[in-house]
């Protein structure tokens, strides 16, 4: 089910919009527009929507139109022309119109602003910083500091409850806001940039963290970053914006493999791609390999090969007159304590960053299933192919 539906959004900043409007359906551009009715074109012709439970990432360099957007999700920028709408409940609210009691209404249940520095307030102890909302909701005290205590320990930090914010450090503040944006009931939490100020160790934790709160209470979640990195380990999906458009949107694998523009090529060049490609994108069909003996050769110059029976299941592993013990792997399992030459199978949506791990441990390709049956090999050349973004022409 939808949470957030967008359509045709136009969000345009100033005075006498009509034409502003008319220049935008005349292909005008934010700039041609500016110049000729000072007008700031923040977000055009954007359709988009966000599942329930759903991370959805706005990405794009500075100016594209991100916190515009996102902004309009709760009425704090106008919607200028098309639709926007908000789940409540069992109906989708429309707030292209929206009177200010409903618009009130929806900001203190439904939808909830995080900001980028999570703006605590200095004078209070950290539970009460993480009640915050709710006392503005009107709570009582014991029920909302009940609430805050069980946020401040998913964070881990209930024993810092009785500290004021500046007794701890730039992270943990960061984490008191965190648990104050999960303590809110509120099923839409939009966060505008939170991490950015922080340095990347910290940043990459509270990423972690964030990941770990949305799994356990499930919300749907607005992040605007500007670090696709960032967008690709934390977004179910991501929306990449230029010029206040929304130009590619997608699943995370999606955008690495198939960016539709220079803009988005150039942001995935300087993104480590193992984060998110999966062994089956890259791997070696097994019907491409050679076959001797009625052996699939999985390296010549070894003389590693596998042997199969007439239903095409493995039966064995050899290299040289050696046969190799076979293992299944899964993620449980971990990759730090694989013995030396052992051939790994592992699913076919591995991450590629695990499967350089196994490869690394085991010194041999790695075989990748599909519903019980073999259906491709990693082996070195595929992983040089991941490491130096040559994934394109394998997507393709
Ligand atoms: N309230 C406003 N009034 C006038 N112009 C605005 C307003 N808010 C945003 N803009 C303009 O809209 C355009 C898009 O800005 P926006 O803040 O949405 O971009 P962004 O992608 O979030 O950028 P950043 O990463 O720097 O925050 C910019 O030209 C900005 O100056």
């Amino acid at each position: 089910m939808k949470a957030v539906s967008i359509e045709n959004l136009d969000v345009i900043f100033g005075h006498g919009l009509e034409r502003s409007i008319a220049m935008l359906d005349e292909g005008k551009s934010r700039q041609e527009i500016q110049e000729e009715t000072g007008n700031v074109v923040g977000v055009s012709n954007a359709t988009i929507s966000v599942e329930q439970g759903e991370i959805c990432v706005l990405m794009g360099l500075s100016g594209s139109g991100k916190s515009s957007l996102l902004r309009a999700v709760n009425g704090l920028n106008p919607v200028t022309r098309g639709s926007l709408k908000v789940c409540d409940g069992e109906e989708m609210v429309e707030l292209n119109g929206i009177d200010a009691n409903k618009l009130r209404d929806l900001r203190s249940h439904r939808v909830s602003m995080v900001f980028q520095k999570f703006a605590l307030m200095p004078w209070l102890p950290v539970v009460d910083n993480v009640a915050f909302g709710l006392e503005m909701q009107g709570m009582g005290k014991t029920e909302r500091r009940q609430r805050a205590m069980e946020k401040l320990d998913m964070v881990g930090l209930s024993e810092w409850h009785n500290k004021l914010p500046h007794e701890l450090s730039g992270g943990m503040q960061q984490r008191v806001g965190l648990a104050r944006a999960f303590c809110m009931d509120s099923d839409i939490l939009l966060m505008d940039e939170p991490f950015s100020a922080l340095d990347p160790l910290i940043r990459n934790q509270l990423q972690d963290e964030l990941l770990e709160l949305q799994r356990k209470l499930n919300k749907t979640i607005l992040f605007v970053s500007h670090d696709l990195d960032e967008a690709l380990k934390i977004g179910n999906n991501i929306a990449i914006m230029e010029s206040g458009k929304i130009i590619q949107h997608g699943k995370p694998e999606d955008i690495v493999l198939r960016p539709e523009t220079q803009y988005v090529e150039d942001f995935v060049a300087h993104t480590n791609p193992l984060n998110v490609l999966r062994g089956r994108t890259l791997m070696t069909a097994i019907g491409d390999l050679g076959r001797r003996d009625n052996m699939v050769m999985l390296n010549e110059m070894e003389q590693s090969r596998l042997q199969f029976d007439s239903q095409s299941s493995l039966i064995a592993a050899y290299r040289g007159e050696t046969t190799l013990p076979i293992l299944r792997w899964d993620v449980e399992s971990g990759v730090c304590s694989l013995p030396k030459d052992v051939i790994v199978i592992a699913d076919a949506d591995i991450s590629m960053r695990n499967a350089l791990e196994i490869r690394y441990q085991t010194g041999l390709p790695l075989l990748l299933t599909e519903n019980d049956q073999i259906i491709g090999v990693l082996s070195d050349n595929d992983f040089y192919h991941a490491l130096l973004g040559k994934h394109y022409s394998n997507a393709a």
